[in-house]
């Protein structure tokens, strides 16, 4: 077995492991990343890039019927196989010489193959041929081993071969009937896409409500933007069986059969903790990561859990951020200097907690950060919920009848906001200037200095704040 010592090793090349690696060289250490598959991860091949790629030409048609004057010249439809190609092209053809590219650029080394702890500091590395390397770790050894489709246990599903997102993201064509089990992120994303690309799509969620953990008015606007376009929403629908009659997915469920050509699988995520060797450092395997806010593991002082595989948020953005401060953190214990853990600090993921924005790319669009009402409440912070329609002359000329809602949630003993939700066309460029005010802690008093440009969607601001101050 060869022997190679780094200052940091870092297991899972994701879009995560590749920023931990980054900030660490870009300190002066040295660093390997270990890879078993393509290199940056789901995000680039399997999840963020393809996902949105297959949805981007359905929102921009959408966007052109809505104005008079243009929709008349959208006289065709989407031509579904360039869009494929161009899902296609922003995965690289599921090839990572791109960017395996950059990673030698970045001066960081690679070794493909399956990493494994094997004791304090230490990782093995079996590659394909069964070759092994045994790498050591000066500093730190940081898992970014990400995440996996969830299965729930329903009899039979398993021997269906359902998709699991990975399919949903990278499949050739259109299935004429395509069943979507779970209606959270990727459920009503991929029922969005697929039904434009020409699927006739049911969608099954087993709670009351599509995304359960946005604000209820989100909930609402995506659940009718789902049956508007033709999905067949099915809420409370409980799936107790499956099984393939000749190529017919057969779901047995708590309100009747469902029928399709494929099953998406789209219940939420688990950790790829389950053969990483974590038992050879006393760790359970299998479960997501326990880490402290520099995103190292609780009792191990030289492990860094970091991205999907902590299950503290799994998004990509929120992944790379925590990269650059576990990587920070990383940098500065190698070289012996003190590393500030209180809130905001360079070293510590304040933001996973306080300040998480993310966009629902459905149609409607679904923009938030920071905490929800519920959250809110849960939490037992003093908060006022401002909740109004995104009817501005920005948003009537962006579209004609242009329908969407604002949400703000403010805690009333600081007067700042904590949290905002913005459902509706394009709202997505919207959510910066709401994670700014969040993060920064803005007081609303400050914020009515915040004036916006006219005639532009982001007018909402100012109504937001009258009607904040009523
Ligand atoms: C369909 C879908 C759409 C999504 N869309 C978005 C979006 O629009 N925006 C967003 O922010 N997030 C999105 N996400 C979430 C996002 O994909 C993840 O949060 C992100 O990919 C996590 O990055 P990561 O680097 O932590 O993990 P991963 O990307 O999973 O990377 C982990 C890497 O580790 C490797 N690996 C695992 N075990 C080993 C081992 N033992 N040895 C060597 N290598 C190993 C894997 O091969 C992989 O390359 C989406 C998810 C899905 C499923
Ligand atoms: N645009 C984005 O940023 C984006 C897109 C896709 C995924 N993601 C990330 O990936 C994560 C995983 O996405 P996801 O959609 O798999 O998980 P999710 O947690 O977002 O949603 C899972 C949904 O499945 C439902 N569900 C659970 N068990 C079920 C069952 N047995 N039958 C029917 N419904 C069931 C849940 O009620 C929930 O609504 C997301 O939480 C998000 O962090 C982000």
């Amino acid at each position: 077995m060869s022997e190679q010592s780094y200052d940091v090793i870092v297991i899972g090349a994701g879009s995560t492991g590749e920023n931990v690696a980054d900030i660490a060289v870009r300190g002066g250490l040295t660093a390997v990343l270990v890879e078993n598959e393509l290199v940056g991860g789901e995000c680039s091949y399997w999840a963020c890039m393809p996902s949105k790629a297959l949805l981007r030409g359905t929102e921009v048609l959408a966007e052109a019927r809505a104005v008079d004057g243009a929709r008349q010249a959208v006289t065709g439809e989407q031509d579904v196989a360039a869009t494929l190609g161009r899902r296609d092209s922003f995965t690289s053809n599921w090839d990572d010489a791109g960017q395996v590219e950059w990673v030698h650029g970045a001066g960081i080394d690679l070794i493909r193959g399956t990493g494994r702890l094997s004791g304090e500091r230490t990782v093995v590395v079996t590659a394909v041929d069964g070759s092994e390397t045994r790498l050591t770790a000066r500093h730190a050894v940081a898992v970014c081993t990400g995440s996996t489709a969830a299965i729930p246990p329903v009899e039979g599903l398993a021997d269906v071969q359902p998709w699991s997102p990975r399919e949903a993201t990278s499949a050739k064509e259109a299935p004429a009937r395509l069943l979507v089990l779970g209606g959270g992120y990727v459920g009503c994303e991929m029922a969005t896409a697929w039904q434009a690309l020409g699927s006739r799509v049911t969608l099954l969620q087993h709670g009351d409500r599509l995304l359960d953990n946005a604000e209820p008015a989100a909930s609402e606007a995506v659940l009718r933007g789902l049956r508007g376009a033709g999905v067949d929403v099915r809420l409370g629908s409980r799936v107790e069986a499956a099984r393939r009659e000749g190529d017919e997915v057969v779901l047995s469920c708590s309100d009747g059969e469902a029928r399709g050509d494929e099953v998406l699988v789209a219940v939420g995520r688990a950790a790829r903790t389950g053969d990483i060797g974590l038992e050879t450092v006393g760790l359970e395997s299998g479960a997501y990561l326990e880490v402290d806010d520099t995103l190292r593991v609780e009792g191990v002082p030289w492990l860094y859990g970091v991205g999907d595989a902590n299950g503290r948020r799994l998004l990509t953005h929120m992944g790379k951020y925590q990269a650059r401060q576990a990587g920070a953190a990383i940098v500065a214990r190698a070289k012996g200097e003190e590393v500030d853990t209180t809130d905001w600090s360079p070293f510590v993921a304040t933001a996973d907690d306080a300040a998480t924005p993310s966009v629902v790319f459905t149609m409607p669009q679904v923009a938030s950060v920071g905490r929800t009402a519920a959250e809110a409440e849960k939490a037992g912070v003093a908060h006022r919920v401002v909740q109004i329609p995104l009817k501005v002359a920005g948003s009537s000329l962006f579209a004609d009848d242009y329908e969407g809602t604002a949400i703000a949630v403010v805690d009333t003993d600081r007067e700042v906001l904590i949290g905002a939700t913005f459902v509706g066309p394009a709202v997505a460029e919207l959510l910066q200037a709401a994670t700014i005010a969040v993060v920064g802690e803005v007081p609303i008093r400050r914020l009515w200095h915040a004036v916006p440009a006219y005639p532009t969607v982001n007018e909402i601001w100012l109504r937001l704040l009258e009607a904040y101050r009523g």
